[in-house]
């Protein structure tokens, strides 16, 4: 029996209880592959092995509620005369502003700050279909109206809050610091709680037969990794726009393994930002950035998590690096939902960290929010937010407002001098979470962060992605910088050799 793997049934549906071999031939190659009968004797049926968490959670279907959301404009509230579905495929407002997702408040409000604060409680720690996940365990708030059988998820969220305790004492003079690890991720940084939102409602468009081929994104790497990934869990193409010779190898390679069809182009994320909104408004390829507020409601759930992992105590600052600017509203939103459905009573006051080499956001905030100009960004080693033109502008602007917030730079060497400070303590951070230790170090030195403050600085990758510019600065090849440099030492494979390098280390200690 020859069957084409085209036309395969669903998964769900497959029994093996063939007594012959099975010839499964692609319409592709001529290559065929044999599932021996033999391996299926005695074996369960895939009717029994398929009774999985996906499984358990339609049989088990949540209540029914009232809960709902839509897009609108920026700015705009939920009874804007403009809105749009979820189901919708749009970017922008008829004026070519940004578009927010508006939950339904008020019926997300007839239950109280105690109720959504056990609900969400009860969820942590658990493989139930979708809650298990960071994201998902706040679905109500995220996408009401998604079915959880549509849901593209790697169980992403719930990362570690670390307490920052030798870092904290010995380098701020701190005692309450805190580092939310949203780089210690499926891939890598904080896009996967943005983007399984965004596949999830894809896959959702695609079964409605929504004319969608594909997702794509430009990307400094960390999008462009989550958007294959989760692609290719759900079986959706995923085109990536990188800008040639500016992303780390760690992340060119990880759209390249997920299957993407992976573009290098030769320009910088602004220019490939640019095409892909040109290419996206003429081919059924659906946009994954930012721009997309459904990454929004994905990523706002990492400042509901860190109320949540404080037990539902403020922090006094939370400071975010910033790049295309989307993170920074998204945590703006976690914590004024928090407030305004009664969690907690206030929320943190809010940094946006930029790396001086690409600081529009900086530049504004410093000329007092007269006039905002797009920049060329310069080659920076946070070359995640090397981004001169972000997208996000208004929303940045929007969430530091009503936060009372701060915006703060870093040069490269101050960004590189807090990652490797931040790693001789037991870290392994991104650059960019140095972009946000250097801002902490400033606003402390300045007074304006106090030593009893409670602060959580948000690391946005895990700093396995950046080895290579933690190998340049360790090995000195960077001019002018290094002053913390740990290189290896080469030692003769010999008693005397290693004693005499030992002795030299354990006299550099001293005694305590
Ligand atoms: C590692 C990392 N940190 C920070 C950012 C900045 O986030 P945003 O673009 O939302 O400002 C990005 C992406 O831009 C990133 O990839
Ligand atoms: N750092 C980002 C830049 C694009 O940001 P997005 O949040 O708008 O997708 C990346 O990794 O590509």
């Amino acid at each position: 029996m020859v069957v084409s793997s085209l036309l395969l049934p669903s998964f769900s549906t497959i029994v093996f209880t063939a007594k012959k071999p099975i010839n499964l031939t692609t319409n592709r190659s001529n290559r065929s592959l044999t599932i021996s009968a033999a391996a299926t004797n005695n074996s369960p049926t895939l009717d029994s092995i398929t009774d999985n968490i996906k499984d358990k959670a339609r049989r088990n279907p949540t209540a029914a509620n009232n809960f709902s959301a839509k897009y609108v404009p920026f700015g705009a509230g939920f009874d804007s005369d403009e809105s749009y579905s979820l189901d919708e495929i749009v970017y922008r407002s008829k004026s070519g502003g940004l578009l927010d997702v508006h939950h339904d408040m008020e019926a997300l409000a007839k239950f109280d700050g105690a109720y959504w604060r056990n609900l969400f409680d009860s969820r942590v720690g658990k493989t139930t279909w979708p809650y298990g996940s960071g994201v998902w365990s706040k679905k109500e708030w995220v996408l009401p109206e998604i079915d959880a059988d549509d849901i593209v998820s790697a169980f992403e969220g719930n990362s570690n809050l670390f307490w920052a305790e030798r870092f904290g004492k010995q380098f701020v003079g701190m005692n309450d610091l805190w580092v939310k690890h949203c780089g210690i991720s499926h891939t890598g940084s904080f896009k996967d709680l943005g983007m399984t939102v965004l596949v999830s409602q894809v896959n959702r468009l695609r079964k409605m037969n929504r004319p969608l081929v594909g997702v794509g994104c430009a990307s400094t790497g960390d999008t462009s990794a989550a958007l294959s990934a989760y692609c290719a869990a759900a079986g959706i193409p995923s085109i990536v726009f990188l800008p040639a010779n500016k992303i780390s190898t760690a992340q060119l390679i990880q759209p390249v393994s997920n299957g993407a069809l992976v573009l290098s182009i030769d320009t910088d994320f602004d220019g490939c930002m640019k095409l892909i909104r040109e290419i996206t408004s003429e081919l059924p390829i659906y946009l994954a950035n930012s721009l997309n507020s459904l990454r929004i409601e994905g990523q706002k759930t990492a400042a509901i998590e860190i109320l949540q992992q404080f037990d539902w105590q403020v922090p006094d600052w939370v400071i975010v690096p910033g790049g295309n600017l989307g993170n920074i509203y998204a945590f703006y939103k976690g914590f004024k939902m928090c407030k305004d459905l009664g969690l907690v009573d206030k929320i943190p006051r809010l940094v946006c960290a930029q790396a001086a080499n690409a600081n529009p956001l900086y530049l504004y905030y410093k000329n007092g929010w007269k006039e905002f100009k797009a920049i060329k960004a310069k080659t920076t080693f946070a070359s995640a937010i090397q981004i001169g033109d972000p997208v996000s502008i208004d929303r940045a602007v929007y969430a530091l407002k009503n936060s009372n917030g701060i915006v703060e730079e870093a040069t490269e060497e101050e960004l590189m001098d807090a990652m490797a400070l931040a790693d001789s303590t037991g870290m392994f951070i991104c650059p960019h979470t140095g972009v946000a230790l250097t801002a902490l170090n400033k606003l402390r030195k300045s007074g304006v962060i106090g030593s009893s403050d409670r602060v959580v600085v948000v690391s946005t990758a895990h700093g396995l992605k950046f080895a290579d510019s933690k190998i340049d600065y360790h090995s000195g090849s960077i001019s002018g910088m290094g002053g913390l440099a740990n290189p290896p030492v080469t030692v003769k494979a010999e008693f005397g050799s290693v004693m005499d390098v030992l002795k030299d280390f354990l006299l550099s200690k001293g005694p305590e």
